[in-house]
């Protein structure tokens, strides 16, 4: 017989593409309508209005339903949660992938499965390559609290807004200041940070069998670039994510460091929550264009990281402007955006960079701008953005 229960087992496998968890423990399946004819109603709560995933989850919905013989029709109506609801959502996606990292196999949903376990370094067996779960003792390294390295996570809600170019700029900008600084691209799905560095070279291991970074324009960089094709598509889940992640912190020959910024993927999937795990001490920036949607999506990935009782330092609005032949500025994607994003977190609105077809060919032709133009319009607010986070964090850590 249809009921409710078999729906909803049938629904199991449905998940929220950015949270990566089924919707059904998600509490997404809001209200379940089931017809004596077959037909069944479905009203499903998106996280956020305007989600961009929701043709997914239709889709996903029915195609789930579509196999029970009983089910003759599927109509989904889609809604948003409230404030309180969307919080439980990501309590439970959180919980979810702490559960799901302990001891899970890694899984693989075919696509190419790129292993990049180097050789095992000399001195594993000793150490603890991973940060703890919480309570689980001390990390080592610059997952640790005691390492003075400063982790900052750069975050965006979606793709496409310029997180990876702000942070290949931050980071030179940073270096240009005189600070130790080294990136990790963590944006597994979509990884660039050698196109915009302007490094080709595939991974090399030193004698203690540790990746060497890449070191372009004073900044110390480790991508997946160093392993596979960009472009080239990569299916990992939860568990082989942390892995990787481990691996750039413990498996690579860091020097010193003052800053290691990481260019997170778009959305607050796993690797944004493990991270928040994981790297408890790292601080995060968030980026945005000043379009209201974006910050929405946005305030989700600041949302996970609140949760974690992780600290958000501020907010960056990319693309904010054209600054037109006469001078004056044009607000060509709307304007606010990245204020009322860090109105929500009552954090500082860090900088605003302007829309240049210098940044995007400094990131195309290897040379970020904060290197080859530091003082173009936007070159100049990267070193400004740089020197704001460089004080706000010298002033936290003076009390
Ligand atoms: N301020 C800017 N002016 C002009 N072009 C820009 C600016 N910022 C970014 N771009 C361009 O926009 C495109 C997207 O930028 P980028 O790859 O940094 O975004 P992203 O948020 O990291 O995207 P994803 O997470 O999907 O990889 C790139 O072509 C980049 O050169």
């Amino acid at each position: 017989m249809l009921d409710q229960a078999r729906v909803l087992e049938a629904l199991e496998e449905v998940q929220d593409p950015e949270l990566r968890q089924s919707i059904v423990t998600l509490n997404m399946v809001r209200t379940i309508d089931i017809k004596p004819n077959g037909v069944v109603s479905l009203d499903i709560a998106l996280t956020v209005d305007g989600c961009p995933l929701h043709e997914k989850i239709t889709a996903d919905v029915k195609h789930s339903l579509g196999r029970l013989p009983e089910v003759k029709d599927i109509s989904v109506t889609l809604s948003v949660m409230n404030e309180q609801e969307r919080r439980v959502a990501f309590q439970k996606a959180f919980e979810a992938a702490q559960q799901a990292r302990q001891g899970e196999p890694a899984r693989s949903e075919g696509g190419t499965r790129i292993n990049v376990t180097p050789p095992p370094p000399k001195s594993s067996g000793k150490a603890p390559l991973i940060g703890p779960l919480p309570g689980q003792g001390a990390a080592s390294g610059m997952m640790s609290d005691a390492d003075s390295t400063i982790i900052i996570g750069v975050a965006s809600g979606k793709g496409g807004v310029g997180k990876s170019t702000v942070t290949a700029n931050l980071a030179v900008a940073l270096a240009r200041m005189g600070s130790r600084v080294g990136v990790i691209d963590m944006d597994i799905y979509g990884f660039s940070q050698g196109r915009m560095f302007g490094a080709k070279e595939k991974a090399k291991v030193n004698e203690q069998e540790k990746i060497i970074p890449w070191s372009m324009h004073g900044v110390h960089v480790v991508s997946m670039g160093m392993f596979v094709e960009e472009g080239q598509a990569i299916v990992w889940r939860g568990p082989m994510l942390g892995k990787m992640m481990q691996q750039f912190f413990s498996d690579v020959a860091w020097p010193t460091l003052d800053y290691l910024l990481i260019d997170l993927p778009p959305g607050t999937g796993d690797v944004a929550l493990d991270m928040a795990q994981k790297v408890r001490k790292a601080k995060l920036v968030l980026v945005t264009t000043p379009q209201q949607v974006a910050t929405q999506v946005a305030h989700r990935a600041g949302d996970v990281a609140q949760k974690a009782h992780q600290e958000i330092i501020g907010v960056i609005e990319n693309m904010s402007y054209v600054v037109c032949p006469h001078g004056e500025r044009m607000n060509v994607f709307g304007e606010g955006g990245g204020q009322s994003l860090a109105d929500l977190f009552h954090v500082p609105l860090l900088g605003q960079i302007p829309l240049e077809s210098t940044v995007r060919e400094g990131g195309d032709k290897g040379r970020p701008l904060a290197a080859s133009e530091p003082t173009s319009p936007a070159g100049a607010v990267f070193l400004s953005i740089a020197e704001r986070i460089k004080q706000t964090l010298s002033n936290e850590a003076a009390g």
